[in-house]
């Protein structure tokens, strides 16, 4: 009966093995950066997949900027990344909601599972909406950043990848990543039910390389408690000092 598989479907996704989180602490504990290939599996990845192709269809992202090439003689501008945020309760979001789930599942046992109960010293208790982004494919790209710099309080970067038979040679669309400390770079190609997870500070400054393809990612990014508590404190107080000006 329905009530049944939805039992089954929630049993599934409730508790991460306990070796997907031991590899996500050795991983991020040695690399800083972390892949989970079949994440969810074809049929759950496609159920995710259609649902952003759905909000996409419905046209609620962002028009990405207008970057036209710097510098270049041709006038051809390209449209950039185009998001939207969603907390995955809005309706057409219940796979989108189920992954989340999930993600947020092995976050959270693997912080409490690593020694101490910290994950890279953080004590993860929350985390963004989901941004989900649209690359369309005509070489948008995203510059070399940092997603942290500052101290806002996020800690780890979580990217879910939706992109069917993505071909890097024909697509592009790689994302490189600089670990802090090597001339190493680290490509990762953002294909179809990949789980990524990286320190979002210094240590990982990463870029989009130009996409040829539509190019579709779904990313959380977790606080670490103690890091956002001071940010927020932070923040307020310059508020009060700025609005009092
Ligand atoms: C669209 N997009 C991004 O794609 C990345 C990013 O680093 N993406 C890495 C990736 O997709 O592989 C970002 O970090 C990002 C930050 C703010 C707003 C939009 C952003
Ligand atoms: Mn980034």
């Amino acid at each position: 009966s329905e009530s049944f598989m939805v039992n089954k479907y929630y049993m599934d996704s409730s508790d991460p093995s306990y070796e997907i989180c031991q590899r996500v602490i050795r991983d991020m504990t040695q690399y800083g950066v972390c892949v989970l290939d079949n994440f969810l599996g074809k049929e759950r990845g496609l159920l995710v997949l259609n649902e952003v192709l759905e909000m996409y269809r419905s046209g609620i992202f962002t028009a990405g900027q207008l970057v036209s090439n710097p510098g270049s003689t041709e006038a051809q501008t390209i449209r950039s990344d185009r998001i939207t945020w969603i907390d995955g309760r809005e309706p057409h979001c219940f796979y989108i909601r189920q992954l989340i789930a999930q993600v947020d599942n092995i976050i959270l046992k693997a912080n409490k599972m690593a020694n101490n109960g910290k994950l890279g010293d953080y004590t993860i208790n929350g985390r963004t909406k989901a941004m989900v982004a649209c690359y369309p494919g005509s070489g948008s790209h995203y510059v070399k950043h940092v997603d942290n710099p500052n101290k806002d309080g996020r800690c780890i970067t979580a990217i879910y990848y939706l992109n069917l038979d993505w071909d890097v040679k024909r697509c592009g669309g790689l994302l490189r990543v600089f670990p802090e400390g090597t001339n190493q770079v680290a490509d990762i190609a953002p294909i179809f039910d990949r789980m990524l997870f990286f320190w979002s500070d210094r240590r990982n400054p990463h870029e989009v390389q130009p996409a040829y393809g539509t190019r579709y990612a779904i990313t959380l990014w977790y606080f670490d408690a103690q890091e956002r508590e001071e940010a927020l404190r932070h923040y307020k107080e310059r508020g009060q000092s700025s609005s009092s000006k």
